[in-house]
């Protein structure tokens, strides 16, 4: 027997009771991608020219439903010229707007039923009071006078325009006049609101409560696109982003990709050509008296 060897034997083992074994956690399966949402508004190949002027050079691009989609671009890169032809409002050269698959142009009172407008140059009915003028909207959209009367109210409230609604639109600010356009452009509750510059004139307490009512709507399945030359505001509320420069989108897609880890404001400048030195001015400061 080799040394070391031990003929004691080990007692043996009573084999200890297994617990029941647990099944098997199925394996986490990655989620999968999520479905691409539907497309809101469809902006294919538009082209418009004034007299010489090329406005719109071939303009494409999609919102999915559900989007704050922002649209930036310097003075006279086409932004109102393409909103007004996505909103019906101006008949584009050639190419196709589909809202929610209403082509604008080939189906318009369909279209427009689906969409709110908030134009850059607001042509209201100014001699009517406020109230009066959001009646005026939400009976023109075909609500019945009931409806359109608690939507009044709710507007009211919502735009905090209270104490205003009694006196003429006419008579009203420059930022009171676009949140009685904003809330009548939101009367017959669309699928898709077009925003203009909406927040020009704006005081920042009612910007804040304009875009708690538009997050709102997002969140509910609307879609909001809207044009402003406030970088800040764009890439603060807005999950999309697009970049026009003469007539041309540069750049468009998630805010940000858009921004590809720089603020919005320096990719703007990086598109729009730079930043002009500004020099030639100084005339400017040798005063004449
Ligand atoms: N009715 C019109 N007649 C002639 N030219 C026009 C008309 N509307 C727009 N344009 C021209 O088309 C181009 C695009 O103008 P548009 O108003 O769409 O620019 P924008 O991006 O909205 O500018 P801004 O930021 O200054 O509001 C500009 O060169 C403008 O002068």
């Amino acid at each position: 027997m080799p040394a070391g060897s031990t003929t004691a034997k080990a007692p043996a083992k009573t084999p200890a009771k297994r617990a029941p074994r647990a099944k098997a956690a199925p394996k986490a399966q990655p989620a999968p991608p999520p479905e691409p949402k539907p497309t809101a508004l469809g902006i294919r190949q538009i082209y418009k020219r004034f007299g010489s002027t090329v406005a719109l050079d071939g303009v494409a691009l999609e919102v999915p439903e559900g989007s704050f989609f922002g649209i930036v671009g310097p003075n006279g890169a086409g932004k109102t010229t393409m909103l007004s032809i996505v909103s019906g409002l101006l008949r584009p050269d050639s190419g196709q707007v589909v809202v929610h698959d209403v082509d604008v142009w080939k189906d318009p009172n369909h279209a427009k039923r689906l969409i709110g407008v908030l134009p850059d140059r607001l042509r209201l009915f100014d001699r009517l009071t406020g109230a009066q003028l959001l009646f005026y909207s939400g009976t023109l959209r075909g609500l019945d006078a009931k409806t359109v009367k608690t939507r009044v109210d709710d507007l009211v409230t919502a735009f905090g325009l209270d104490g205003a609604v009694g006196r003429l639109v006419a008579d009203y600010s420059a930022g009171m006049t676009k949140k009685v356009a904003l809330a009548a452009a939101m009367i017959h509750s669309p699928r898709v609101l077009v925003l203009d510059e909406p927040f020009e004139s704006v005081d920042p307490v009612s910007a804040a409560n304009i875009i708690e009512i538009l997050q709102k709507y997002v969140a509910a399945g609307g879609t909001v696109v809207l044009s402003s030359h406030s970088m800040d505001l764009i890439q603060r509320v807005c999950d999309r982003v697009a970049i026009i420069v003469a007539g041309v989108v540069l750049d468009s897609g998630t805010a940000d990709e858009v921004r590809g880890g720089k603020s919005l404001e320096d990719r703007f400048v990086e598109l729009a050509g730079g930043r002009k030195a500004a020099e030639g001015l100084e005339w400017l400061h040798s005063f004449s008296e």
